[in-house]
């Protein structure tokens, strides 16, 4: 189990980065942290990694300390692995001279089993004799991703493993990679902004806020039940308006969170916006429009010129599901 023991944390300019940060992450478990750019997702993962030295707090990773870099003459547990927004890579070798550099060369079948079985996992296959410095930046990251795997650590330590990925493969790469790890028994934390890398894979999602977790949750739970527009918004456009006025019968003033596609356009009754713009999104717009003074966002199936007056309602399921976390 890691266990991260009322840390807090600052750079050597003294403003708190983390502060009493306490978790505990089962061994096999995939917790992903999620947060706004700069609230310390990276510095946490460094932080387990052992990277940064802690002056409060402590890590302990199956019940043995995690020393810093004041103890540790190479920084890094030997145990874990980080895989940073830089890759670490040897640029004037081939694919798989990075992915085998750690493995024993005593073995070489077994060396030739797991390059193939990485490369293969990470559809990197066709590049094994290709010198790393002729790849894509999406390419090198596969390979550093098979680079860290190679070297089998208990706990894998991820920072928006695929921003450098394009679409055409990222979601067949995030099936095949964390099914893999999956299928180990891996510990992963995951550091990332995109809802497609944790929805699906994680067990747990931490969020980020102010330098504390603000909470943590299954990612159905958190989806489901937002606590604040904070944590709605890391997964989509979401608003936050007030439940009586797009169900009059609901006797309170108090506000749901309802995110862009929960919306129904009305003729006649509901929330009352004016559109500002509207986007083509593919399989619909997303249009913005003005309530109050504030930016309310939905989807619909086509545009509405700037200036319409719209009316939009939430379905009774949704209601449901959100009134219970307003009122407790
Ligand atoms: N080496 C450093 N020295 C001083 N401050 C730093 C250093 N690295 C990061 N910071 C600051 O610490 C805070 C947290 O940074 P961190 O990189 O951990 O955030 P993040 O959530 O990972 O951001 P992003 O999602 O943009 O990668 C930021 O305010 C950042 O400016």
């Amino acid at each position: 189990m890691l266990h991260l023991d009322h840390v807090s944390f600052s750079y050597a300019d003294g403003v708190p980065v983390l502060e009493n940060i306490d978790f505990k992450v089962a061994k096999g478990e995939h917790v992903s942290i999620i947060g706004e750019s700069g609230c310390g997702k990276s510095t946490l993962l460094k932080i387990v990694y052992g990277l940064l030295h802690i002056e409060i707090g402590e890590v302990h990773w199956n019940n043995v300390q995690v020393m810093g870099p004041s103890y540790n003459l190479v920084p890094g547990e030997p145990n874990m692995k980080y895989l940073s927004q830089e890759f670490d890579l040897m640029p004037y070798t081939t694919v798989k001279e990075n992915v085998g550099e750690f493995l024993s060369v005593f073995e070489p079948e077994e060396m030739q089993f797991r390059i193939q079985e990485l490369l293969d996992m990470l559809q990197m296959t066709d590049f094994a004799d290709t010198k790393v410095r002729h790849l894509s930046g999406g390419q090198q990251q596969r390979v550093a991703l098979a680079r860290v795997l190679a070297q089998e650590p208990e706990v894998l330590l991820l920072d928006e493993p695929f921003s450098h990925i394009d679409n055409f493969r990222k979601n067949q790469l995030r099936r095949n990679l964390f099914g893999y790890l999956k299928r180990k028994n891996i510990t992963i934390l995951t550091a990332t902004h995109d809802p497609l890398d944790i929805l699906p894979f994680a067990d747990r999602i931490m969020v980020l806020r102010d330098r504390n977790i603000i909470a943590t949750d299954t990612p159905k739970k958190l989806y489901e039940h937002p606590k604040d527009l904070y944590i709605a918004s890391m997964f989509g456009e979401a608003n936050k308006i007030p439940v009586n006025i797009v169900k009059s019968y609901a006797d309170t003033k108090r506000r749901i969170i309802v995110y862009a596609h929960e919306f129904k356009v009305s003729d006649q009754s509901g929330l009352e916006v004016i559109v500002k713009e509207a986007f083509y999104m593919g399989h619909h717009y997303m249009i913005v429009a003005a309530y109050e003074g504030q930016d309310v966002y939905f989807h619909h199936h086509s545009p509405f010129d700037s200036g319409k007056v719209v009316f939009l309602n939430v379905s009774i399921e949704t209601l449901n599901q959100r009134i219970p976390d307003i009122l407790s």
